[in-house]
């Protein structure tokens, strides 16, 4: 019975993470990022049924004079709502208590971005609305689908990094990060599946 079972699990995997066993790079500037390949268990089912089941929205923004299209699909889920996914909401709890300690607090909100192709994109930035412009915070992203490269550069020039970033992967960039790097998902002209990311953060952080 008990080898059916474990074995129906492997067919139709539900969802659960590995243990939450990340390896830190200190990016100096008290910046850090944390990173676990395949973190999640059945990525590849999660992708499919968020591409399905999210209410994926396209948005418009000032860019300089112009109204132009944010190129990827967006969904946020604030603080209370509940995930569109047993398996996010799983992961959460989990990220919270592995790193409640040491923030001070728990994440609670998801945001989802869909990069479609490799047309679509996230321009180089900090997560800087919130408390994350002047104190230390975290960022965890959970990516399932096709691996995109997050690029992370300090401020002010210097080399950047490359972490590719898919199926299961987690990364949480933590410490001054967000304030004293720069993070960017570059449009690519390799070809090259969609990719979700799902980014969970503090209290009043984006
Ligand atoms: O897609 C990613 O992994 C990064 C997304 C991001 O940086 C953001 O939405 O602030
Ligand atoms: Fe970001």
């Amino acid at each position: 019975m008990v080898p059916f079972q474990a074995s129906l699990l492997d067919l139709y995997p539900s969802g659960g993470h590995r243990p939450l066993t990340p390896a830190r790079t200190h990016l100096g500037r008290g910046a850090w990022i944390d990173v676990l390949p395949g973190w999640l268990h059945g990525a590849d089912a999660l992708f499919d049924r968020l591409v399905g089941g999210v209410p994926w929205r396209a948005e418009r923004r000032m860019m300089y004079d112009r109204v132009v299209d944010v190129p990827r699909l967006l969904k946020f889920y604030d603080e209370g709502e509940p995930l569109p996914d047993p398996a996010l909401e799983s992961a959460m709890a989990a990220l919270s208590e592995h790193y409640g300690p040491e923030l001070g607090e728990p994440f609670r909100t998801a945001g989802l971005c869909l990069y479609r192709d490799g047309r679509d994109s996230v321009a180089w930035h900090g997560d800087t609305i919130g408390r994350s412009a002047t104190e230390d915070t975290m960022v965890a992203i959970v990516s399932v689908g096709s691996p995109r490269s997050l690029m992370l550069r300090p401020r002010g020039g210097g080399p950047s990094l490359r972490r590719d970033l898919g199926h299961g992967d987690l990364i949480v960039m933590g410490g001054s990060c967000q304030r004293t790097w720069e993070h960017a998902i570059p449009k690519t002209a390799r070809p090259c599946g969609p990719r979700i990311s799902v980014q969970f953060r503090t209290r009043g952080v984006r």
